[in-house]
């Protein structure tokens, strides 16, 4: 149950990228390249009064430039002709007031584009985050965390880079195209014709070669969340990494990692640059190849000088903002790729819901439970039955314990009960609900779960407390901190309640994170307790402590324990054996020893209190041998 322990088995089912990855990116390539920027509509589509904004600013900004063209073609033409001199203080003055249109709406547009990417993209987060919180374990089997780190921290950043600064350029440079066309069209039709016919061999090849920028890009993303997921989970085990003198040998495979993330950024990159490249020449060749047409229809008298130089002008400016958007579009495919992996976790549905019409659990709670004949397979372990064909009851109030070697299907049990899996076969019911027709919250409500390695988050121990409820009073987590045998040891400690303990409780020692764990679930009172019980035996100190901790948490509960300790398998009232995923034996403790089969061996072995020091044998093979009939009645 340990969440160390499901890190470790989920890392075993899981490849790298995960599948759904792999066959998505497959896909997207078919897709249009910019569809995948499709999820973020509806994230954009709240904010109509700043996109309405942005809109606005944008056309009087792309105005202001459109009118630049005429005022110079004024100046140039009569400007300069001796009446010109009456003009050209007014003509330089309307300039100005063009200049000042335009700083005013570029201002405005730049304000209003990059906020609302940087909204958007914050609500993007927080809907990527939410969905992942309702997604069930079986998905976290298959992909790894720090991939997902990686794609709300990377993805979520490239995609805000993106979207507000090259959405902006795009709008801009939109806009400023079409109306440079326009212009060039009503300025010279006959050079209009030359330079549009231009344009669908330029703009055709960029397209093209826009889909490989993108495809690039995405496996770039990929490569480099492969590396954060490495890099997360080499720090997450810095100590067991130390303590074997791994560190330059995971070095070396997070710097393989990053290489590979910079040979894929490379790529795209490199075709990105190509992209810029040529898209500069075709249009810049063919403002080229217009102007020198041009010059000739000056020289022939067919053409006033101005209106060649705002004509130049504007295909200037269209040519520019052509050339923009080319850059912009590689952008946008590259946020294409960020954005379709953010696209998959939203559109990822957890398997584990809420069916339309759950059942309710009676009131009050009873805390019964039952197993009906329950086959489970792991779906990363497809052809292998975790459980197979499980049946038992647990009556109100009573406490079983749960025993049995390594894999019998011990945590599995308690992780169906929890929801986190349905299984394939049978069902299991709480309070008489068979647990998938419920609200798998009103479900949760019930059970109160003490792992065996038990989570402390970074925060104050108060906070870590109130984790199961979060609205206790601060009397009550003193109260249950006080029956959990923490009290003592949270007072001893720097600023008591309000101590920060360390990422995943690192500052604590185990026997002290048990006890919070402990108390946690004493604050959430939950009329089922689930109880994984560490394996590593604590100092007969700390021992005594938990030991009473659990008394008093087990106390009027309905108890389901993987019991590792004699203690706790003697406070049991009913034992179930479990071997290769089935019940093997049931009886109390006296009973099963007398059976001398698979429990007697068990318990000779496992019980980590089972053999006081004077008893343990001096070798370590005699324990095997240790009749526990003989040793066990004397504890
Ligand atoms: N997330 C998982 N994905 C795939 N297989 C799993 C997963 N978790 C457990 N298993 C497999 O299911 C079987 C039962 O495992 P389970 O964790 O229930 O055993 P256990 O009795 O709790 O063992 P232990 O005492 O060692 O914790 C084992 O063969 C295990 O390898």
């Amino acid at each position: 149950m340990a969440a160390a322990r499901d890190t470790a088995r989920g890392a075993r089912g899981k490849r790298r990228g995960g599948a759904g990855t792999a066959d998505a990116s497959g896909d997207a390539a078919k897709r249009a390249p910019l569809g995948a920027l499709k999820p973020l509509i509806p994230f954009a589509a709240v904010y109509r009064g700043r996109i309405f904004a942005a809109f606005l600013s944008l056309v009087f900004a792309s105005g202001a430039t459109l009118v630049v063209p005429v005022a110079i073609r004024r100046v140039i033409d009569h400007g300069f002709s001796p009446e010109g001199h009456t003009f050209i203080d007014s003509y330089f003055l309307a300039l100005l007031g063009v200049v000042a249109v335009l700083a005013l709406s570029s201002a405005g547009r730049y304000y209003t584009v990059v906020s609302l990417g940087e909204r958007v993209v914050a609500d993007l987060r927080s809907a990527v985050f939410a969905r992942l919180t309702t997604l069930d374990p079986a998905f976290f089997d298959r992909t790894q965390s720090g991939e997902i780190v990686s794609r709300l921290t990377a993805d979520a950043t490239q995609v805000k880079a993106v979207f507000g600064v090259s959405i902006s350029i795009l709008l801009r440079n939109a806009f400023l195209f079409v109306g440079a066309v326009a212009m060039m069209v009503w300025t010279s039709p006959k050079l209009s014709i030359l330079v549009l016919g231009a344009i669908p061999l330029i703009v055709f090849p960029l397209i093209l070669s826009g889909r490989g920028v993108r495809r690039r890009s995405r496996a770039a993303q990929d490569r480099l969340a492969d590396a954060s997921a490495y890099a997360s989970e080499a720090i997450g085990a810095v100590r067991t990494m130390q303590a074997f003198g791994m560190g330059p040998a995971t070095t070396t495979r997070f710097r393989g990692a990053a290489e590979n993330a910079y040979s894929a950024a490379l790529a795209s990159i490199t075709a990105r640059a190509i992209l810029t490249g040529v898209a500069i020449f075709l249009i810049s060749g063919s403002v080229v190849g217009v102007m020198w047409y041009g010059a000739q229809s000056v020289l022939s008298n067919t053409m006033t000088a101005g209106v060649l130089s705002q004509f130049v002008l504007y295909a200037v400016f269209g040519a520019s903002a052509l050339g923009q958007l080319s850059e912009v579009y590689g952008e946008l495919a590259q946020a294409a790729g960020a954005a379709e992996r953010l696209g998959e976790i939203l559109a990822t549905e957890p398997t584990i819901r809420t069916p339309l019409n759950p059942v309710s659990f009676p009131q009050p709670p009873r805390g019964e439970v039952a197993f009906e004949d329950v086959r489970f397979v792991y779906p990363t372990r497809p052809g292998h039955n975790a459980l197979d064909g499980i049946s038992f009851n647990v009556a109100s109030g009573e406490r079983v314990a749960l025993v049995g070697p390594s894999g019998a299907g011990k945590t599995t049990v308690l992780q169906l009960l929890l929801r986190f899996y349905d299984p394939q076969g049978g069902h299991v019911r709480v309070d008489g609900v068979d647990i998938t027709a419920a609200d798998p919250d009103a479900l949760r409500e019930r059970l109160s779960l003490v792992p065996q390695d038990p989570t402390v988050f970074s925060g104050s121990i108060v906070d870590n407390i109130r984790y199961g409820r979060p609205d206790a009073s601060e009397a009550d987590v003193v109260r249950a901190a006080q029956l959990a045998n923490a009290d003592g040891f949270i007072r001893a400690l720097p600023q008591g309640y309000d101590t920060v303990v360390g990422e995943r409780g690192m500052t604590l020692s185990g026997g002290q994170r048990q006890r919070v764990a402990i108390a946690r679930a004493i604050l959430k009172d939950a009329p089922i307790l689930l109880l994984d019980e560490a394996t590593s035996a604590l100092d007969a100190e700390s021992e005594r402590a938990v030991q009473n901790a659990l008394d008093h948490l087990m106390e009027g509960r309905t108890t389901l324990v993987i019991a590792h300790r004699l203690a706790t398998i003697r406070a049991a009232d009913r034992i179930l054996v479990l071997d290769g995923g089935r019940i093997v034996e049931e009886g109390t403790h006296e009973s099963l020893l007398a059976r001398g089969k698979l429990y007697a061996q068990l318990a000779s072995l496992q019980f980590t209190d089972a053999l006081d020091d004077s008893a343990r044998p001096r070798d370590p093979h005699l324990k095997r041998e240790a009749l526990s009939a003989e040793i066990l009645p004397a504890e």
